[in-house]
């Protein structure tokens, strides 16, 4: 299986229950809900996403004509620490190309992996954290993991829908773009009255890193 990454490097997760613990993000090419071209971004299922996820031209992006390769390339990013190694598999979406053999090897090199997903394929068995964030108009097939994170608002995804669905944290993260304030304010509010939902913040972007 050869895999198309548009970018591997290490900065700190930035969203959800792991914000703040130093990560390899694996950001393979290509989304099953967006081409990723400006041109389809009205007609597409997604249609807020804040990321360049074509091509494999991005800093550590490249194929990889094998599980061991693409292993290799993240534990150089990783550099020679030994603790905490932790991998963050996203995209576009990670789980159109996340397979057996990569995780296998991952594991094999000490990492606990994590994967950000739009929750429309299962996920593959022994992942160390599931990160599920549904997209409105489209099917959800994941539906247990360790986090739910709701880009809010979404018209025809409401809270409501994924309250009960077997996740240990319900996030609600503002919809970064013209009305990020705004969009803040609402969660600040459904958050006071709604209390399984907390807010993540995109703290990266905050404080400027990748
Ligand atoms: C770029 S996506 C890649 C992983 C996967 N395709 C997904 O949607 O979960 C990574 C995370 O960024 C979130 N995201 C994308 N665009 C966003 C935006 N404009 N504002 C806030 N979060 C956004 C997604 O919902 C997801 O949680
Ligand atoms: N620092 C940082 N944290 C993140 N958490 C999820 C991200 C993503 O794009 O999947 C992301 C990202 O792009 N950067
Ligand atoms: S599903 Fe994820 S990667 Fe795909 S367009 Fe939406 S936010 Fe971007
Ligand atoms: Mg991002």
């Amino acid at each position: 299986m050869t895999y198309a990454v548009k970018e591997l490097f290490k900065t700190l997760q930035g969203e959800g229950a792991q914000a703040g613990r130093a990560a390899v993000f694996c950001r393979f090419a290509g989304c099953n809900l967006w081409s990723g071209r400006e041109e389809d971004r009205e007609r597409s299922i997604c249609q807020f996403c804040d990321t360049d996820f074509i091509g494999t031209d991005g800093i550590g992006g490249g194929k990889f004509a094998h599980a061991a390769m693409l292993c290799a390339a993240i534990e150089k990013t990783w550099g020679p620490e030994t603790r905490g190694r932790f991998v963050v598999f996203t995209g576009g979406e990670p789980l159109l190309q996340l397979d057996a053999a990569l995780i296998e090897a991952v594991h094999a090199a000490g990492f606990q992996i994590a994967v950000e997903t739009n929750g429309t394929i299962e996920a593959p068995a022994g992942l160390d954290w599931i990160c599920v964030s549904p997209k409105a108009g489209s099917e959800l097939k994941q539906r247990y993991g360790n986090e739910l994170k709701l880009v809010y608002p979404q018209v025809g995804a409401d809270p409501d829908q994924f309250t009960d669905l077997a996740f240990d944290h319900h996030w609600l993260q503002p919809m970064d773009g013209p009305r990020r304030q705004e969009n803040t304010a609402l969660i600040a509010a459904y958050c006071l009255d709604n209390p399984p939902w907390r807010l993540s913040l995109q703290t990266h972007k905050m404080i400027g890193i990748p």
